[in-house]
């Protein structure tokens, strides 16, 4: 199924484009009897200045498919596209050097440098790229994830939260055109995963900037503009302006309903706690 992320985002202008496509991607892992089909022929257009979320039972394909778009991981049939830029098919060379300049990349493991203060480890990629920080970029972006007074602390003098704020800030910083984040929140309580969730949105609404995330929270993802459901390797459905609610009923349909058990990740309960329901603990 093809997915217009760039029709289908509330007020997307038609001249913002898309930062991202693939065309008939496909990834196999293994061969003969044993070859596992992670993405079966997917169409996907990512809309440039929007948040999207890919959602999906455990195993459907949504880490291969941030990494097939992010050019992390080759694939077996199909085209992608970073802007303009086809990134099948290029070197590996080329591409390590299209990630470190293009992409800004989240995971769930916040990959901090332990010896490194909070700015140091904010700008080691550019810094391993002999690249210099846009000064008012870069100052724009640790006031908006409120990290002025923490820039000195190493990462052990810094809570979950405030470590994950330096991932994101480290992730903005080079001002990438598409920033991948695979579960930000996942390693997060409900209120950190929470702010974290509002800076990617702040990233989006404030500075412009373009972010995909795979989630397994219907609360997340209702910070999206889209979510994007995949199944079985391939894009099933899309929801613009979700709501956990709506995520969540989607996700039952896909588990085959009320009465059978839900993907891993997804509360079954309304109740359970989620990252649009703080708990009283938080
Ligand atoms: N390196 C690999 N070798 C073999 N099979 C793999 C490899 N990576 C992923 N797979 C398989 O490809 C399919 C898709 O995996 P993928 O990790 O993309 O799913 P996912 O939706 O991100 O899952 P989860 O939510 O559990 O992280 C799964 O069946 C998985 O077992």
């Amino acid at each position: 199924m093809s997915t217009p992320a760039a029709e289908h985002a509330p007020g997307q202008a038609e001249a913002d484009g898309t930062a991202a496509r693939a065309r008939a991607l496909t990834k196999a892992y293994g061969s003969g009897e044993t070859t596992v089909l992670a993405l079966d022929s997917v169409d996907v257009d990512i809309a440039r200045g929007r948040f999207t979320a890919v959602m999906g039972p455990s195993g459907s394909g949504k880490s291969t498919l941030m990494h097939c778009l992010a050019g992390l991981d080759t694939v077996s049939a199909g085209q992608v596209w970073l802007g303009d830029t086809e990134i099948t098919g290029l070197k590996d060379r080329d591409l390590t050097q299209l990630r470190r300049d293009r992409i800004g990349f989240m995971f769930q493991s916040f990959n901090l440098i332990p010896t490194l203060n909070a700015v140091e480890n904010i700008t080691l990629p550019m810094d391993i790229a002999g690249q210099k920080p846009d000064q008012k970029w870069l100052d724009q972006v640790i006031d908006t994830l409120g990290l002025r007074d923490r820039l000195k602390h190493r990462p052990a003098q810094l809570s979950g939260g405030q470590q994950q704020r330096v991932a994101c800030a480290r992730a903005l910083a080079s001002r990438p055109e598409l920033i991948f984040a695979d579960e930000p929140t996942g390693n997060l309580d409900s209120r950190a995963g929470l702010e974290v969730l509002g800076f990617l949105r702040e990233a989006v609404d404030d500075l412009g900037q373009t972010v995909v995330m795979v989630t397994h929270d219907p609360g997340a993802a209702a910070h999206s503009d889209l979510v994007l459901f995949l199944a079985d390797g391939r894009i099933v459905d899309e929801m613009a302006q979700p709501t956990a609610e709506a995520v969540l009923e989607r996700m039952r349909l896909f588990s085959g309903g009320p009465t059978q058990a839900s993907p891993p990740g997804i509360p079954h309960d309304p109740e359970a706690p989620s990252l649009t329901k703080p708990t009283d603990e938080d």
